[in-house]
């Protein structure tokens, strides 16, 4: 299998407003060469000439969708470049794309993952990218009910617009969000999904507190739990 070279794409996290579509900016140029493929799918045959320098093997066509304000902006930027922007929200205007090369099973995929306006008034203008979407991760703001509540809504959207097999995610973000000042994980008593970490977490802190040796280390659960999740690659059942 040849290997081509991955085109880069931009986005920031709550920085700047993003190119819509018909933008004639960087994004704008990208956005009309990598929509063009009708099937999405890519199986490079030959190398060519790019930006990033990356080689990959197959190319996927991800897209994040979901209220304004859930962070899809700052996932992507998570993801891409290992970075958190907090600050001021700027919300995203039509939709902008960026590329990331991975490794799976000595296989190079490059994701090309769309990140798309939240707010109903850019809703025509995403519909038309949904169709060549491989896979779409739906996300929701823990700390907001009402984007729980529209799950439903969008996955009506994602079942009209989308390719019937999409590979659908939904993805509760925000979660280390400490606005209680307390620490926080999320369980499944159905799942067992981190039952067992939530009270193993909870008997630390308290054995730690009882037990105090002088020079050990404070114990800091939020950060036992958080190191804990990711030693089970997040979910422990
Ligand atoms: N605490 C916390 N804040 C977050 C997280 N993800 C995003 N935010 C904040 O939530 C706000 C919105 O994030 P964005 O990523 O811009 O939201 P979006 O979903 O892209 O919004 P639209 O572009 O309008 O659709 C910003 O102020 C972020 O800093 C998170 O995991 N934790
Ligand atoms: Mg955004």
């Amino acid at each position: 299998m040849s290997r081509k070279k991955a085109v880069k794409g931009k986005g920031s996290c709550s920085k700047s407003p993003k190119a819509s579509p018909s933008s004639s900016g960087r994004s704008g140029k990208s956005l009309t060469a990598a929509a063009s493929p009708s099937s999405g799918l890519v199986y490079p045959s030959r190398p060519s000439i790019s930006n990033s320098g990356e080689f990959y093997d197959i190319a996927f066509k991800v897209m994040l969708v979901g209220d304004s304000g859930v962070g899809k902006t700052c996932l992507l930027v998570r993801f891409k470049d290992g970075a958190f922007l907090a600050g001021s929200f700027i919300s995203t205007v039509g939709i902008d794309f960026r590329n990331k090369v991975m490794t799976i099973d000595a296989v190079k995929v490059k994701l090309q993952i769309w990140d798309t306006a939240g707010q109903e008034r850019f809703r025509s203008v995403t519909h038309a990218y949904y169709r060549d979407a491989h896979a779409l991760l739906l996300l929701y703001d823990v700390t907001n009910k009402a984007s729980f509540d529209n799950i439903r809504a969008w996955l009506t959207e994602i079942h009209e617009y989308a390719q019937q097999n999409v590979v659908v995610m939904l993805l509760g973000n925000k979660v280390r969000q400490l606005e209680f000042g307390v620490p926080f994980m999320e369980t499944s008593a159905k799942s067992g999904l981190n039952v067992e970490l939530a009270f193993t977490a909870v008997a630390k802190e308290l054995k730690h507190r009882t037990m105090k040796e002088p020079d050990q280390p404070k114990f800091e659960l939020q950060q036992y739990v958080d190191k804990e999740m990711r030693a089970v690659g997040c979910c422990r059942s």
